[in-house]
């Protein structure tokens, strides 16, 4: 979800972790079974190794590989969630800055992104009425205001090179239309209501820290949860396995293209969503005049929010709300839910109307390419004698209350979930 910040605007939402064993076999079908190292080098891989979306200047979206082929050995446990989400940043600070940072500044962002989340977190309800908590946490609060000050002085130095570079490349050709990135589309936008002014620095950096936020968060919630629910019922994971293989074969990379052809996929994506979403409230709306509904009022400018996360769970709209049931999403068409909310609201987790996430495309494309890559490379299971603690817990999205973990073994490739805090 979106990053919190200090203006009146803004709240925090909330979040769960999870713990179980998981060892990595080969696929089903597969023979062979590459030693701990191998498999161990390719869970890596497969986190970092991994697409960064570029946009064209004509506006469309194309996927290109970009390596971070960072294979980290090690023999103490690795929360999931944490690889995920680091791997979520690389991406997401290459979209925003067009090219790929040094690992040094980008783990530097993230130190103080999380340290900002945290520190507003827990704020708790006061999160919701920033005027107030302000003033019932002075403390916490200047300690946010001075992590913001920090988090400038970071992207400062690379917001202004970005922005030397840019000009001089418009210098060179005032028709450039080549790769653009998020960057540059701020550079050129202007605040019409205050004369048509160019945005500054601190806007920027605000703007690039709401998309790593909201980008990263979000997804790696997302990917926690939906993991889980695949260890839980393996037959589902089987026929995603299956689904993915029969499109892309064992030896070819899945590519943006095709994923379009997995509706499965799309399918496990849509149920991990309408399940799980990452955040179960949206940011806060009011309305612009009086309205009544249902009977009841709704004053001018009063805070109005949507239960997210109770929509998908309502057992009058979904039956059996909790059971891992992609099929219900399939038609003899292939994929049929609106998520948007344009026919109907059954699920809301991207928010609907004007304010809906405005990268739901991106956010869903993430999601795909990382399972079906995932399922296709390794088959995910619980260590013998585990179970996967599916418990919730609300930090800036919902995460798992006990966190998964990738535990490295002499005989196998295993996860397991770490004892909860
Ligand atoms: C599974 C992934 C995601 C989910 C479930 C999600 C969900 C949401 C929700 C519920 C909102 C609030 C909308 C409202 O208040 O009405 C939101 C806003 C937003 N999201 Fe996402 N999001 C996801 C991924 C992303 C990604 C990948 C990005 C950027 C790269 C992103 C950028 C944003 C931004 C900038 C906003 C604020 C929009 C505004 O202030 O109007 N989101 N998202």
């Amino acid at each position: 979800m979106v990053q919190p910040s200090t203006t009146d605007q803004d709240l925090s939402l909330p979040a769960a972790s999870l713990t179980t064993s998981i060892s990595i076999v080969d696929p089903p079908g597969e023979t062979g079974g590459g030693s701990s190292v191998e498999i161990s080098q390719l869970w890596f891989l497969v986190l970092l190794d991994t697409s960064l979306s570029v946009v064209l200047a004509d506006g469309s979206c194309r996927y290109s590989m970009i390596p971070y082929l960072n294979i980290v050995k090690s023999s103490e446990p690795v929360p999931v969630a944490d690889r995920f989400r680091y791997a979520m940043f690389c991406l997401l600070l290459f979209l925003c800055f067009g090219e790929k940072l040094d690992e040094k500044i980008i783990k530097k962002i993230q130190e103080i992104e999380t340290a900002k989340l945290a520190k507003f977190n827990a704020l708790g309800v006061f999160s919701l009425f920033p005027r107030l908590g302000k003033f019932i946490f002075r403390k916490s609060w200047e300690e946010i205001v001075n992590l913001r000050r920090i988090q400038l002085s970071v992207l400062q130095p690379l917001i202004k090179v970005s922005r030397q570079r840019r000009e001089k490349v418009k210098q060179e050709n005032p028709d450039e239309k080549s790769l653009i990135s998020y960057i540059n589309s701020l550079f050129d936008l202007e605040v019409k209501e205050e004369g048509g002014r160019k945005l500054v620095d601190q806007e920027i950096a605000n703007l690039i820290s709401e998309v790593l936020d909201a980008g990263s968060d979000t997804t790696t919630a997302l990917f926690e949860w939906i993991m889980a629910n695949l260890v839980k019922n393996q037959k589902i994971q089987e026929k995603l396995y299956s689904e993915t293989h029969g499109v892309v074969g064992s030896t070819e990379e899945i590519k943006e293209d095709d994923l379009e052809k997995i509706p499965y996929l799309k399918a496990v994506v849509l149920k991990g969503l309408r399940s799980h979403p990452p955040t179960h409230f949206v940011l806060p709306h009011s309305v612009k005049e009086d309205v009544v509904l249902n009977d009841y009022l709704i004053p001018k400018n009063a805070l109005v929010n949507f239960m997210v996360g109770e929509m998908g769970r309502d057992p009058k709209v979904w039956e059996d709300p909790m059971e891992f049931k992609p099929e219900r999403f399939l038609d003899d068409e292939g994929v049929e839910v609106d998520i948007t909310g344009s026919k109907e609201i059954k699920m809301m987790p991207f928010s609907t109307g004007t304010r809906i996430c405005p990268r739901l495309g991106l956010g869903t494309l993430h999601m795909e390419y990382f399972l079906a890559n995932f399922v296709r490379d390794f088959k995910w299971m619980c260590v013998e004698g585990s179970d996967v603690d599916m418990s919730e817990k609300m930090e800036f999205t919902i995460m798992m209350a006990t966190l998964l973990e990738e535990h490295p073994s002499p005989a196998h490739h295993q996860w397991t979930q770490a004892t909860p805090a």
